[in-house]
């Protein structure tokens, strides 16, 4: 039912819902967050989310505060070192499947945005990550299906195979986890170690507690080990599908292909990326965002009302489900004229916020305090990976894809993403 303009009143289960399209009331559910607050994903029986991405309040602000300075720009240079190591040896293997015929890059492009972000955040490497991201895989899979379920009350508490994998699993990363974090842990109290990468300062702060207290007071070990599983999610999966729907794209529109490259050339010629010269790459900027406003990794957001509250004219009582559409928003031909549908890059070449004219129309990462914390990280890391790819090989569809885009959790290509590669250069290696 609309009720009015851009509000639209659902059920999802027995809980209450309103979509919400119009630019305005984003704002105010953005920015008055103790009001609109997340919604505890306890409350559909999943296991899988925790630390940032589910706490609310004066402990949310706590854990971001600490987080915070990991993810400073300048502070983020690591990534880049990060990403070339991880993406040469990717695009070593593609050099010698792509004789063989296609490449499916789906699955790499999961592995290497889980290996970027172990390398970065973790100070791991893949290997070590790897059982954790196949097992948060499955979750993710499961929690889908258990939303299927979730309208009907009570099935949560039911004992059902599905749930007790999903327990299962949620106990086997918790104990991975454990283990990465209390290596780091012994490391850094020998003294061996101290790096302001995320693990270093999410460990630094709970020592940094137990000193000055006493006694625990701040971000506990079971606090750091939460906050590792939450990055794992959010910081491997998003990211992997923004550049998977990006080769897809390129592929698709050769003029945007031959338009990055050159770019990519002129800046760089052969040589590795580097940090400053991240950002003159202006084309390939309005192409990952042309890519982020149609297919858009995190294609929804939520908030739930805790108590009776206004937004606009409309009153709302507690324990209403706000929906935020982000992908509807994205294609409304109403803000984005009636090549809506279309890829065309050019809609941000004088950027964001002329092509959105400033209207809350274009949130890829989120609005307001609790927008996603790793936006940066995500850009870096695309930029570098896109970059070493395009200095490579051009890309084109297999006459095999499907083009099946599916929701689950985020949009993800359903029959993976056979590409045809061919090497533009005798010897891909990249110079240092
Ligand atoms: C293309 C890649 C990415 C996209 C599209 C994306 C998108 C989002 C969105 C839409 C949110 C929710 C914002 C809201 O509800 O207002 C979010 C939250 C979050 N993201 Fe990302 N994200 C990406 C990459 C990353 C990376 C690489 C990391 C970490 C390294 C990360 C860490 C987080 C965290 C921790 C939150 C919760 C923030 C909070 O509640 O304070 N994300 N992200």
């Amino acid at each position: 039912m609309v009720i009015a303009g851009k509000l639209c009143f659902t059920w999802f289960g027995p809980t209450p819902v309103l979509n919400i399209m119009d630019s305005d009331m984003l704002k105010e559910i953005f920015s008055r967050i103790n009001e609109f607050e997340k919604p505890h994903p306890k409350a559909i029986g999943d296991l899988f989310i925790s630390g940032l991405l589910e706490i609310e309040g004066e402990k949310w602000a706590k854990h971001r505060k600490i987080i915070n300075p990991a993810f400073h720009y300048e502070k983020l240079k690591n990534v880049v070192t990060a990403t070339c190591s991880s993406c040469e040896e990717m695009i070593r293997g593609w050099e010698k499947q792509c004789l063989a015929g296609e490449v499916d890059v789906w699955p790499p492009l999961q592995h290497l945005t889980g290996d970027v972000l172990y390398r970065a955040a973790f100070g791991g490497n893949y290997d070590q990550a790897k059982s954790i991201i196949l097992l948060q895989q499955e979750q993710m899979s499961l929690t889908y299906k258990v939303l299927q379920f979730a309208f009907i009350p009570g099935w949560s508490l039911l004992p059902t195979k599905l749930q007790k994998r999903m327990k299962e699993i949620d106990h086997k990363v918790r104990g991975l986890l454990e283990d990465v974090v209390t290596k780091r842990e012994k490391a850094m109290k020998e003294g061996g170690v101290d790096e302001d990468d995320l693990l270093g300062l999410l460990l630094k702060s709970n020592m940094k507690e137990i000193q000055e207290s006493g006694h625990q007071k701040g971000m506990s070990i079971e606090d750091v080990i939460q906050e590792c599983k939450a990055f794992n999610l959010a910081g491997q999966e998003s990211a992997s599908v923004l550049l998977t729907w990006t080769l897809i794209l390129l592929s698709k529109y050769q003029d945007w292909q031959d338009r990055a490259r050159e770019e990519v050339l002129r800046v760089f010629g052969n040589n590795k990326p580097d940090f400053d010269g991240l950002s003159r790459l202006k084309i390939v900027s309005m192409i990952l965002n042309e890519v982020l406003r149609l297919y858009p990794p995190v294609f929804m957001t939520m908030r739930t009302v805790h108590k009776k509250t206004k937004l606009g004219d409309i009153q709302i009582p507690p324990g209403v489900l706000l929906f935020v559409p982000i992908i509807l928003i994205h294609h409304d031909p109403e803000i984005w004229g009636d090549d809506a549908k279309e890829f065309n890059p050019d809609r941000f070449s004088e950027g964001v916020s002329k092509s959105t004219k400033n209207k809350l129309c274009f949130f890829p990462f989120g609005s307001g305090p609790r927008t996603c914390i790793g936006q940066n990280f995500a850009f870096l890391e695309t930029k570098v990976a896109l970059t070493l790819i395009l200095q490579s090989f051009k890309v084109q569809l297999s006459p095999s894809y499907k083009h099946v885009p599916i929701p689950l959790f985020t949009i993800h290509p359903q029959y993976g993403v056979p590409l045809i590669l061919t090497r533009i250069r005798s010897n891909s290696l990249i110079r240092n």
